[in-house]
């Protein structure tokens, strides 16, 4: 398996099989929608276009990173979610770095969204399909972010076969900038324990596969064997 790991802004054509890491926090967070029993998440271009579907949908529930704001019951922290009853719900969620990763390659042949919590599962999937080139989207600053560079190579080392151990790779998720910033405050709509539930690795058997669905980008949980 070839794998390359490339920002968002670095994204020049249409890769085959995209990953889409965001460990702090989007995909965190879309992995305990799921397990809160979310039916599925649409991934939305901007916070209009998300309070656009949900005046459409008045049945669905919007989420965004930072602060809460009005139309907007959910936000972006996997502490906050985890005690949230999702069942049955559509999530519209929009953050800043992971749903426009997810978006900006919205034309891949498949799309996984992943972070720790779901890195075997999305590894599986990989290795079950036997592709041969896997582009990893590292959405965070630029393609630099740490937490979402170290997943990105762990889940590659993993679906290569390599018996990768997780606790380096999660040293250097601790240490991240993006978790500093979240320890420290200056990030918003945070939960004490969402580092914590951000770093751990196969909390759920799922994958997250992301497909255009009537011209929305829709993820849902995909249960690998
Ligand atoms: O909610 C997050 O952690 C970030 C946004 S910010 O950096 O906290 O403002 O968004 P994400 O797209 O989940 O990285
Ligand atoms: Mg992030």
């Amino acid at each position: 398996m070839e794998t390359r790991f490339v920002g968002i802004a670095e994204l020049a054509e249409v890769p085959s099989v995209a990953v889409v890491v965001d460990v702090m926090r989007a995909f965190t967070v879309a992995a305990w929608a799921f397990a809160r029993g979310a039916e599925k998440i649409v991934l939305a271009e901007s916070l209009d276009d998300a309070l656009a579907l949900t005046a459409r949908h008045p049945e669905w529930v919007a989420l965004k990173d930072g602060p809460p704001a009005p139309g907007f019951a959910l936000v972006n922290s996997p502490g906050l979610l985890r005690s949230a009853d999702l069942g049955g719900r559509t999530v519209v969620q929009k953050t800043t770095a992971g749903t426009v990763g997810a978006l900006a390659v919205k034309d891949a042949s498949l799309v996984l969204c992943a972070g720790f919590v779901v890195a075997e599962a999305t590894a599986r999937l990989l290795r079950a399909r036997g592709s041969g080139s896997v582009t990893f989207v590292v959405t965070g600053e630029d393609g630099r972010a740490d937490e979402d560079l170290a997943c990105a190579q762990y889940i590659a080392g993993r679906a290569t076969g390599a018996g990768t151990d997780a606790a380096g790779f999660l040293r250097r998720a601790a240490a991240s900038r993006a978790a500093t910033e979240l320890a420290e405050g200056v990030r918003l709509g945070v939960h004490p324990d969402d580092i914590a539930l951000c770093l751990e690795v196969d909390r759920f058997p799922f994958a997250m596969v992301a497909a255009l669905e009537d011209s929305l980008m829709v993820l849902r949980p995909y249960a690998t064997p």
